[in-house]
């Protein structure tokens, strides 16, 4: 089984935990996007949904799914996304498609966060992954300088423009032993828009699609 199949079957899982009549939360990505395939299956019993990209918006709506404005929304039961990685807190790193910031907005509104990956994405210790930042762009060489400072290496992510207008650096090499500490510390920095650490409010339930079947996983502190 290919990473691609996993993605699909833990997308489809994550329909088990659509049990309300209202408006579901929609990350992006390539896992995002079996899932929006499943939930289209089920559009008649929900009323839509929030989402937090352009292309994810496209998708819902090519299925005849409404998309509201968060600002319409009182309240999201649930919110599907996918992550780079998690770590055994579902404490994630998200981004690499550049979405981090209205993704985060979404989870901090859902009431429960369900994340959706292939088996690969499940590490001891966040960080092989590049922690993508999103940055205002005139203070993407000031923000990269600071990360500097913290031990990390920025790679400015060329030709990038977010759904937001910001541009993205790629930043390698950063200690992430202390998840909640440097997602604060790099939030700090000014003209830093968000990060994609996940680990303020990490996801409330991992499905992991793998050769033996979806496992879910919760938070282990
Ligand atoms: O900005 C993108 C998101 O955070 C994605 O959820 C993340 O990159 C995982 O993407 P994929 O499902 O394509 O592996």
């Amino acid at each position: 089984m290919n990473a691609d199949e996993m993605k699909k079957q833990a997308a489809w899982a994550a329909l088990e935990y659509i049990t309300t009549d209202g408006v579901v939360g929609v990350g992006t990505g390539s896992t995002v996007n079996h899932f929006i395939d499943a939930l289209a299956t089920i559009k008649h019993r929900i009323e839509g949904a929030v989402s937090s990209s352009n292309a994810s918006t496209q998708r819902l709506k090519d299925y005849g799914i409404e998309v509201f404005d968060l600002n319409q929304v009182n309240e999201v039961a649930v919110y599907v996304d996918g992550a780079d990685e998690s770590n055994h807190a579902l404490q994630l790193i998200k981004g690499g498609g550049g979405a981090l910031t209205r993704e985060k907005i979404i989870a901090a509104v859902a009431d429960k966060f369900v994340c959706i990956a292939d088996s690969s994405k499940l590490v001891d210790v966040l960080g092989k992954f590049p922690l993508p930042v999103e940055v205002i762009p005139m203070s993407r060489s000031y923000v990269a300088r600071e990360i500097v400072k913290l031990g990390g290496q920025p790679v400015y992510r060329e030709g990038v423009i977010t759904d937001n207008g910001n541009v993205i650096l790629d930043v390698h090499g950063l200690d992430i032993m202390e998840p909640i500490k440097l997602e604060k510390t790099l939030n700090d920095i000014v003209g830093v828009v968000t990060n994609g650490l996940f680990a303020m409010r990490p996801a409330d339930v991992l499905l992991l699609g793998s050769e033996n079947g979806t496992q879910t996983v919760l938070a282990s502190k």
